[in-house]
């Protein structure tokens, strides 16, 4: 079986997204029928990840429009998607591969009704094509990052299996498909070239717990399961025997200096394996690289409700029997604690070593930077970033 966070039938006009809040105890798929279904998708985080996101935002309106044609008027339809597509853009702020795509569909939709004969329908159809276009992108995007990045960590480590450790959840539910950071995993693993995959738990939200470990164990990939404080610890104590040879996450935004938002967690990561000597690689697709912001400070970080942090969800107990249909929600927290819950951090360039993308790995330059807006001027005249072991 496939991991499919995002079913979408393009023809009948139908989205559904895999509810990862009952995850990993249900597989309950959820119908999204409007963009206005979408955005509440993402803001519940029933749906999540950088990548799905911007998927599911973009897909939400284009079953909207397929249910029904607006008006035969270009201009009509183009205005109604720019409006909805701003809507969308407000569920969640730090990725920036939301606002990329709804930016890139804004264009697709402005041309379509500038084009001579262009009517309502002609407008809906370079929507709803452009956005399910995404879907495909996406997942050969993730297989290239997981190639290269894969390839990066095997030369790094000059030969034999390796080990590495990843946070958050960047895999099949976090995109379209096989995943960023674990999509070099899945990858390593398909080469011969893992020896074992360390996860770490994710709190508060328990992305790596529930979601990672879930498709971890469904790959049959060895792997273990850590909480975040125990990281230092194990790059310490089992660093040397386990050959941890790389930290490997995904990313919500890429600034043009290289500075990183991701999960709250990934930061602290990144000091500890500086710390360690152990690489710390990033791995997201060019969506994710915001050239227009010059640096990690000026990425805005979302604030989630304390009680992510204060309350834990799962399935009845039921005598010995987990009860998997019921999903309760307890409290593990003192009652009127003040709680600070921002969902991503910044990580530092400085403490970054490469940035894999689905045309190769960035590295620094003599300087010890990353310039991502001249990799990519790069890139786009066809020119590879400087890249190790790419194929
Ligand atoms: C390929 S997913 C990359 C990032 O979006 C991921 O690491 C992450 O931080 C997800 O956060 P989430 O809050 O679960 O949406």
């Amino acid at each position: 079986m496939v991991l499919k966070a995002i079913r979408f039938d393009a023809e009948g006009g139908a989205l559904q997204i895999l509810n990862q809040l009952k995850l990993p105890h249900q597989t309950q798929y959820d119908d999204v029928k409007s963009a206005e279904d979408g955005w509440h998708a993402i803001k519940d985080m029933r749906t999540r990840g950088a990548p799905a996101i911007a998927i599911v935002a973009a897909l939400s309106l284009a079953v909207e429009l397929h249910k029904e044609t607006l008006s035969d008027s270009a201009t009509d339809v183009a205005a109604f998607v720019v409006e909805k597509l701003k809507y969308l853009v407000t569920s969640r702020p730090t990725a920036v591969n939301l606002a990329d795509a709804a930016r890139k569909l804004e264009r697709v939709v402005l041309n379509a009704a500038s084009a001579s004969g262009a009517t309502g329908q002609t407008v809906e159809k370079a929507y709803c094509d452009a956005a399910a276009q995404m879907l495909v992108d996406d997942v050969a995007d993730n297989e290239a990052i997981g190639q290269h990045g894969s390839q990066w960590i095997a030369n790094v480590a000059g030969g034999g299996k390796v080990s590495v450790v990843t946070h958050c959840n960047t895999g099949s539910l976090a995109t379209a498909g096989y995943g960023t950071a674990l999509g070099v995993i899945r990858s390593l693993h398909k080469m011969g070239n893992l020896q074992h995959a360390f996860c770490t738990e994710t709190r508060p939200y328990n992305q790596g717990s529930r979601l990672t470990a879930f498709e971890l164990v469904h790959d049959k990939i060895p792997a273990t399961l850590i909480t975040d404080s125990m990281a230092s610890a194990l790059l310490h104590l089992k660093g040397k025997s386990e050959r941890i040879t790389a930290i490997v996450v995904g990313a919500d935004r890429v600034a043009a200096n290289g500075d990183t938002a991701n999960k709250i967690g990934t930061y602290q990561l990144a000091i500890t394996a500086r710390f360690h000597g152990v690489k710390f690689l990033v791995a997201a697709p060019r969506t994710t690289i915001d050239l227009s912001t010059a640096s990690g400070a000026k990425i805005v970080i979302e604030e989630r409700p304390g009680k992510e942090m204060t309350m834990i969800r799962g399935p009845v107990l039921d005598g010995i029997d987990l009860d998997v249909s019921q999903q309760r929600t307890v409290n593990i927290a003192a009652q009127g604690i003040d709680v600070w819950n921002p969902a991503f951090d910044v990580t530092p360039a400085e403490l970054i070593d490469g940035i894999v993308t689905e045309v190769g790995v960035v590295e620094k330059g003599p300087d010890g930077k990353f310039d991502l807006t001249l990799a990519m001027e790069a890139i786009n005249e066809g020119i590879k970033p400087v890249s190790v072991g790419s194929p």
